[in-house]
């Protein structure tokens, strides 16, 4: 599995697996021990098989109890996997809410804790930004996660952080396609060395399949023989940006898995100069975005 080295030094698989959008339950996590629905359970399941190793949640995905049902499973090894979860419902008590979200996931850590989003205050949330952060920095001395990061931060956001922290963050989770190319904040995130994942990175083709991009990954997807999806995923992993992206077809799981699996024998798929530049300059033509729409961006 292709990875990354985040900057406290540790390494990530670079492509996880959603759990966010395809099987998104409610803000509620709380439900009964007989309204679980295993289709959650099964889909990760089949992920895990397939030989996904990084799943990506969040408290407010509603689903942690389903997918700590696929970890119990004895032939999965927790070292061998990289889960991270993020925090903002609860994002007043972090010590509190990671400690739920383990009990429900089945495990004694998390690979990577992030703030879901900076959309919060003293005000409204009962804890400031810098707060939050010093607490997930207790997490980190406690050893009950790995790696803390955040997620849709703008460049203010982090600016705030970075005066304040002691360590780093070693994420950016960020809504990033085509259409959404976010540069200065991107540039921002490399020159602090801060990783940027990318969320939605299939949104010009799922989400705004009428966009300037159809022609362009028509025919890249001839040239190279591969499915625009590739494409796309490609242009987003060659820019040294984490995938996270989604599928409940086990067949279409295993397709993108397999251009980001290791493989010496095989020459590997890597998109030209030419074609990563007619992307990025074709979509920055249009801009759009998708999740979280009433913030200010
Ligand atoms: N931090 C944050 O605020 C956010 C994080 N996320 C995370 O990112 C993950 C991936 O996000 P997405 O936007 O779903 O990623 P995506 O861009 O990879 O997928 C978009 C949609 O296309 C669908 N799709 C994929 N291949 C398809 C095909 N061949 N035919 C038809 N439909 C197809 C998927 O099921 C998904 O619903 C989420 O599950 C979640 O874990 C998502 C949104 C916000
Ligand atoms: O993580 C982002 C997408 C998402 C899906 N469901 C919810 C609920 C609340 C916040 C974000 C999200």
């Amino acid at each position: 599995m292709k990875k990354f080295t985040l900057n406290n030094g540790t390494q990530i698989p670079a492509i996880a697996f959603g759990i966010g959008t395809k099987f998104f339950r409610g803000q509620d996590q709380n439900h009964a021990p007989d309204d679980l629905d295993f289709k959650i359970t099964e889909a990760v399941k089949t992920a895990l098989k397939t030989g996904y190793t990084h799943l990506d949640n969040a408290e407010v995905y509603g689903n942690e109890l389903e997918v700590g049902l696929a970890l119990h499973d004895p032939n999965v090894k927790r070292s061998d996997l990289y889960i991270t979860s993020k925090l903002l419902k609860n994002i007043k008590d972090p010590k509190n809410a990671l400690n739920e979200s383990l009990q429900r996931l089945n495990t004694s850590y998390l690979d990577l804790y992030l703030i879901h989003a900076p959309f919060f205050s003293e005000e409204s949330h009962g804890i400031s930004l810098e707060d939050a952060w010093k607490q997930l920095e207790g997490l980190v001395d406690a050893g009950v996660v790995k790696s803390i990061g955040v997620s849709n931060f703008r460049i203010r956001d982090l600016e705030r952080i970075l005066k304040i922290c002691r360590i780093k963050p070693t994420v950016n989770q960020i809504e990033y396609h085509a259409y959404l190319q976010s540069r200065e904040l991107v540039q921002f995130c490399k020159e602090n060395q801060i990783l940027v994942a990318a969320y939605g990175p299939l949104t010009p083709i799922f989400r705004k399949p009428d966009g300037p991009l159809g022609a362009v990954l028509e025919k890249l997807s001839k040239k190279y023989s591969v499915k625009p999806e590739i494409i796309l995923l490609r242009w987003v992993y060659q820019q040294g940006i984490l995938v996270v992206t989604t599928s409940s077809n086990p067949e279409r799981q295993k397709e993108v898995l397999s251009y980001f699996q290791e493989n010496k024998d095989k020459q590997e798929f890597a998109l030209s100069t030419e074609d990563m530049d007619e992307i990025s300059t074709v979509g920055a033509t249009h801009n759009y975005r998708h999740f979280w729409k009433n913030e200010e961006f």
